[in-house]
């Protein structure tokens, strides 16, 4: 049976988690501090150590240290509340296996306890398994990307993952830089045409000229300067994932082309009378309303219908404030490989100034202030001074935010969050950035009551 360490000083939520993982058939046992756990890792050997990132004597990184000496093959998540995501991802490119932030589901939980049990089996080397991990979680792979913690990105996740498999054209739908080509790249890389090829095509970029050319190929000779045979992009994709990217500039006489070529299947390159028979899935990505360019006329209505078999949203970075950590992290990462630098993180201004900003960029921007800090760095954090004027300037100059409680109207602030949170004391508590015992401490403070 495996054996698993609870450390975690809120007793009543020690305590659920405990009967839980019992029910699950684990040998449980709880510590509400990291001197009592300490003592118990001594006296045991776990299996795995779930542990809050912050206890009343200690924080769960030191805890973590402890643990990995006394026994490498003990993996420790870290339990975080959501303004201390930062420390998590510290605690990940230390050693911990992942952390999971509080309030989690519990399938949740256990899915990742079954993960860390199954990379306890099959990695014994301590030193290897965190560098395969940092390079797991911290960079991942060409094939995988941020997931996500926000409600808006599991939404998103679950989104792909449904729709990857079937045969349906999608419509991923977002502003400039939320990475509606990244949802592309994963729905074909999770489909049954991953192993052939995903042709992305920037409809905007296309001259009206050459853009049937472009599509669906030409022969040589067919028109001046068409001196060799051409491939077009879907001859280019056969047999795999044609991404039409800010599909809502194409002509509307490529639509009545690009429309004909998906329904027969088939396209006819320029100058050739031969037709060529072409398996694609198309995914077309826009950033303004289709549907509107549909009314006015600009856009064919049939076309819509039959790229827009089913749609995804991509939300913009503001509505996914819960993910900024996890994502500058990673583009932090990025950068350092790229650059060859080894920039360790990022200074506690300079994150405020990321939550407080509005990213009208999105995750492009974000990418790149990363990047150019990281160059500008000359030191271990990235500090207020390397980041762009307009960045900081803005985030100054703020409309009022939610968090930090450096203002006086702290009681307001609560009052309109639990009002655009419907009540819900978890998701105000999140919109403040502050942990939900926290808040109920405050509810308490200015005696509030729901
Ligand atoms: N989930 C993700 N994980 C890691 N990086 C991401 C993710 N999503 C997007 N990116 C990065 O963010 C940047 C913008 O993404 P992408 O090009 O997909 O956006 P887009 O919405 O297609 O932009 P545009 O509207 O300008 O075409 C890219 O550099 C990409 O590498």
């Amino acid at each position: 049976m495996s054996k698993l360490l609870i450390v975690e000083d809120d007793v009543a939520f020690c305590t659920m988690l405990k009967t839980f993982l019992q029910k699950k058939g684990y040998e449980v046992s709880t510590s509400f501090s990291g001197s009592e756990a300490v003592l118990q890792i001594q006296e045991h050997t776990f299996d795995v150590v779930l542990t809050d990132v912050r206890l009343p004597d200690r924080d769960g990184i030191t805890l973590l240290e402890d643990i990995r000496m006394k026994n490498p093959k003990t993996q420790v998540v870290i339990m975080t509340g959501y303004a201390e995501i930062n420390m998590a991802v510290s605690a990940i490119k230390q050693g911990a296996f992942d952390y999971v932030s509080k309030p989690f589901n519990p399938d949740k939980i256990l899915q990742i306890i079954e993960n860390a049990l199954n990379a306890e089996t099959k990695n014994s080397e301590p030193n290897r398994n965190k560098e395969r991990k940092n390079n797991e979680r911290i960079i991942p792979s060409n094939n995988s990307f941020v997931k996500g913690i926000s409600d808006a990105s599991k939404k998103l996740n679950e989104y792909v993952a449904l729709v990857a498999p079937t045969r349906m054209s999608v419509l991923v739908i977002g502003d400039s830089g939320t990475g509606k080509e990244y949802v592309a790249s994963s729905i074909h890389k999770a489909s049954k045409r991953a192993d052939k090829p995903f042709v992305p095509v920037d409809c905007g970029a296309i001259p009206k000229e050459i853009a049937s050319s472009e599509f669906f190929g030409h022969i040589k000779g067919s028109f001046t300067g068409a001196v060799n045979d051409k491939v077009g992009h879907f001859e280019a994709a056969n047999g795999g994932t044609l991404f039409l990217d800010e599909i809502g500039n194409l002509s509307y006489e490529l639509q009545v082309q690009l429309l004909r070529a998906l329904q027969e299947r088939k396209i006819k390159p320029v100058g050739s009378n031969k037709e060529i028979e072409v398996d694609i899935r198309v995914i077309a990505a826009t950033n303004e309303d289709l549907s509107n360019a549909v009314k006015e006329g600009e856009f064919r209505e049939d076309l819509y219908h039959r790229l827009n078999e089913f749609s995804i949203k991509v939300p913009p970075l503001k509505d996914r404030i819960e993910d900024l950590m996890l994502f500058a992290n990673y583009f932090l990462e990025e950068s350092n490989v790229e650059l060859d630098k080894h920039v360790v993180g990022f200074a506690d201004e300079v994150l405020d100034t990321f939550k407080k900003y509005d990213w009208p960029g999105n995750l492009r921007e974000l990418k790149n202030i990363v990047k150019r800090s990281v160059l500008l760095s000359q030191n271990e954090m990235i500090t207020m001074d390397v980041l762009p004027n307009d960045i900081a300037y803005a985030s100054h100059n703020s409309k009022q935010t939610y968090g930090l409680f450096k203002n006086q109207n702290e009681q307001e602030l609560i009052l309109d969050a639990l009002e655009k949170a419907n009540g819900n004391k978890a998701k105000a508590a999140r919109m403040l950035d502050i942990d939900r015992k926290t808040l109920y401490n405050k509810l308490k403070q200015y005696d509030i009551s729901l």
